[in-house]
């Protein structure tokens, strides 16, 4: 049943982040091993994670090594079997030198070493490794830079996604360089793995296997264990130093070596994990060595300032996504299950249709994790392949939720273990929903600047976050597939109806407020979002109504919303669907109703509708005219002009609704007659209103040096945020100068607005030249308008 299996997967993925050193990540095809104790290689095997001497003082422990080590002589033959890459070294001893007291040391460091985090162990076979032909680039690039005798950096760090594919890279880059002589060993970290969880033997590893694959260092690091056997149970730094540093600086090599790490981001612990990069790094701190370290891991950010923090260089790449790659690979993987599938001999080539074929690619995002997972699902030989085709091609149908086990498991795993789940979910519906920047969440949820960086902190495997204002990605489209889907995510589903409101109400509070310019949820997808929801969603949705009718309309007539043709359309549809969407709803208000059919017809006079209007209005009021005229002659926009005339929003609505046809868009409907001669003298009132503006600005401002006591300033430097406030109010003035001038030519001679001209102070006229060039030419022009023109004042 959805409902058990959602349980029992969330219920793994708990368990799966557990503190407790038992736990299992198997979201890897074919299966982890691990789990609790019984898998540890090192003497101390089967305690749970506990490595060798972890739990015992050095002394205790170098004891029980030496006494160990003696007892494990001789059932070495017995053991190295399991053990492939120590096998023949130990064997050629035994029989060529015959003197086991050289053994000690390599011995003692055999125990103290996790054959599993090996490249090639035994059970290697069903970890990661490139498909043919994929990844050929990248490989031939990182096998230039691990050959390179002068590279500029002797770190690598290989980063990507959750299931990028840096296993499988690391992994077959290790087995090429190992035929090459050019491998000095491997650490492949494990989440939650008994031994290969956690760093406890990750340089004696490394050590042992340099021993082995460096004739040269062999007797140099089995010496040092052997006079000092405690250091398999040292710190990092001691073990890089007597293990690694010393022997390889006395005896270098002339050929470049590599190491490989891989997992960093799945050994336990933050700290560790920086401590891990900060002793790689001062290896190499002004000491040319012919070591490389090649460290995998996700782009947490944890390693990347671990990295950032040393002095020591280190060079990046990053495993991108690759839609030929996986085109590649899920091309020959259906060709051999149509080639090896019982069921398949009746099904024409090619299967599955090319059209289908690229759907997969695509909903790939060009990364192996989704292509391996329905690769494995559709391949399962108990069930007809092209019935588990369908079912993948069906997301959202019957059983579709088991195509995405592994990866489910890998995405439950990694929301797990974010340490503020509560807050997640509503982030993650934002994420989900609209295209939002950390600092617009932050905004939106009326979090402190900063908090929603760290929420996400533990998310970076599978979303892109972005170091600036800048809009968050799902690395795979599948991540969102799955938060969208109730039996695959689970507690982490982000359209539950009480989910969906939180959100809507949050981006509705945010559209109540006060106007700013910033980077969120643009106010068309939030309409659509809302319409979105069930009209019958109950006291849920009422809920919204009062937000709904608060929305500040400084933002809904925001002429960045509707700059261009098909976006002033597609604004137009906003409020039909509102309006619509509020009257499917059977408790909506009236009210509400009204409200938002006011601003479709003050959106339609916006952006279609204005020249029917002005020829036909009847008896207009000065109101009217004198919004009409500011939007018709002065090209003002609507949501200009609560600050250009100094009127509130519900009194221009209730002014230019006075107009409005029964129904929107109607333009027979509007009360039409032919415009009245006044409206010259209103172009007069108009000129008046704007030079004690002007007037105003400058006096409000001192003159203009203090130019946040304009409103018309900050409203200019909100409009155009380049501006700073001084130059928003050196516009907003010169843009007064250019109506004014416009207005007063335009009016008939008056000797009022005459004396009101003389009011502007010649700092405003002459701070912006071309504003000032048209309102002395404009007003020449009107003086010689006048019955008695005075021509020396003309002239002047
Ligand atoms: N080049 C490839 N060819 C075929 N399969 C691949 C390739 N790369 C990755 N895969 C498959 O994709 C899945 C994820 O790969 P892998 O474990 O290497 O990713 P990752 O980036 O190391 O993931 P994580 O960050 O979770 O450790 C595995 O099942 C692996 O077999």
């Amino acid at each position: 049943m959805p409902a058990d299996r959602r349980q029992s997967r969330i219920a793994q993925a708990r368990a799966n982040v557990a503190n407790d050193g038992n736990i299992i990540n198997n979201y890897h095809i074919g299966g982890g091993r691990g789990g609790a104790g019984g898998e540890g290689r090192n003497g101390a095997g089967g305690d749970g994670g506990q490595g060798t001497g972890a739990s015992l003082g050095v002394d205790a422990q170098a004891r029980y090594l030496s006494m160990s080590t003696h007892l494990h002589f001789d059932s070495r033959a017995g053991d190295s079997h399991a053990n492939p890459v120590a096998a023949p070294y130990i064997q050629q001893n035994i029989h060529h030198h015959g003197d086991r007291g050289r053994l000690h040391g390599i011995d003692i460091l055999h125990h103290a070493t996790v054959l599993e985090a090996i490249h090639d162990s035994t059970d290697s076979f069903m970890e990661p490794k490139c498909h043919p032909e994929t990844r050929t680039q990248m490989l031939q690039d990182l096998h230039k830079w691990a050959l390179d005798p002068y590279p500029k950096t002797t770190i690598l760090w290989l980063y990507g996604p959750a299931g990028a594919g840096k296993s499988a890279i690391m992994r077959t880059l290790a087995t090429q360089l190992h035929k090459n002589g050019r491998l000095g060993g491997c650490f492949f970290f494990k989440r939650g793995h008994a031994t290969r969880g956690n760093a406890k033997t990750l340089f004696t590893t490394v050590a042992y296997q340099l021993a082995l694959n460096i004739e040269r260092l062999r007797a140099p690091i089995s010496q040092v264990v052997e006079q000092n056997p405690s250091i398999v149970a040292r710190s990092m730094a001691t073990q890089m130093q007597e293990l690694i540093s010393k022997p390889c600086r006395a005896h270098e090599h002339p050929d470049p070596i590599v190491i490989f790490i891989d997992g960093l981001d799945e050994c336990d612990g933050s700290s560790v994990q920086g401590e891990i990069l900060h002793t790689i790094q001062s290896l190499f701190l002004n000491h040319p060595l012919f070591l490389r370290f090649m460290v995998a891991s996700r782009p947490e950010p944890q390693i990347r300032q671990a990295l950032n923090s040393s002095s020591s260089h280190y060079c990046s790449f990053n495993v991108e996504q690759s839609f030929h790659d996986v085109r590649k690979y899920l091309g020959d993987e259906f060709s051999r299950i149509h080639r090896n599938h019982p069921t398949m001999a009746k099904i024409p080539s090619p299967w599955p249709e090319p059209s289908v074929l690229e759907m997969l690619v695509r909903k790939s995002s060009g990364y192996f994790i989704y292509a391996s997972t329905i690769i494995k699902f559709i391949g399962d030989e108990n069930y007809r392949p092209t019935v588990r085709l369908e079912v993948v091609q069906n997301t959202n149908g019957p059983g579709s939720e088991s195509a995405y086990d592994a990866l489910d498991q890998l995405y439950m795993t990694i929301l797990s273990s974010a340490p503020r789940q509560s807050e997640l979910t509503p982030i993650l519906g934002a994420i989900v929903h609209f295209r939002v920047s950390p600092e617009g969440i932050d905004r939106l949820f009326r979090l402190a600047q900063g908090e929603s960086r760290l929420i996400l902190w533990g998310l970076h495997s599978v979303l892109s976050i972005p170091p600036r204002d800048d809009e968050i990605r799902s690395h795979h489209a599948s991540f969102l597939d799955f938060l969208n889907h109730p039996d695959r995510s689970g507690n982490f589903y982000v359209n539950t109806l009480i989910c969906q409101i939180g959100l809507a109400r949050s981006l509705l509070q945010y559209y109540a407020a006060p106007f700013q310019r910033h980077r969120i949820p643009a106010l068309s997808n939030l309409i659509r979002f809302i319409v979105s929801l069930p009209p019958s969603g109950g006291a849920g949705v009422a809920e919204l109504f009062p937000l709904i009718g608060s929305i500040n309309p400084d933002h809904i007539f925001d002429p960045k919303r509707y700059e261009h043709l098909e976006e002033s359309k597609s604004g137009y549809d906003d409020f039909k669907s509102i309006v619509s969407w509020l009257k499917s709803t059977p408790s909506a208000p009236r009210d509400i109703i009204q409200l938002w059919e006011d601003y479709a017809f003050m959106f339609s006079i916006e952006t279609r509708q204005w020249d029917l209007f002005i020829e036909n209005i009847i008896s207009p009021n000065p109101g009217i005219l004198c919004i009409l005229v500011s939007m018709g002659l002065l090209r003002y926009k609507l949501w200009e002009l609560p600050t250009v005339l100094d009127r509130t929003w519900t009194d221009l609505r209730i002014t230019l609704c006075s107009l409005r046809p029964k129904s929107v868009g109607d333009a027979h409907m509007l009360s039409v007659h032919q415009p009245q001669t006044s409206s010259h003298w209103n172009t007069r009132d108009l000129a008046l209103q704007l030079i004690r503006k002007m007037v105003k600005n400058h006096m409000d401002t001192d003159g203009g040096v203090n130019p946040a006591a304009s409103r018309d300033a900050l409203r200019y430097n909100v409009l155009w945020p380049l501006y700073n406030l001084e130059q928003a109010y050196i516009i907003s003035q010169y843009y007064l100068g250019f109506d004014i001038s416009y207005l007063v030519r335009l009016s008939p001679p008056c000797p009022a607005l005459y004396r009101e001209l003389w009011s502007i102070p010649p700092s405003e006229i002459w701070s912006s030249q071309p504003s000032s060039h048209k309102l002395i030419q404009h007003v020449s022009k009107w003086l010689e308008s006048f019955p008695d023109p005075a021509m020396d004042l003309i002239t002047f």
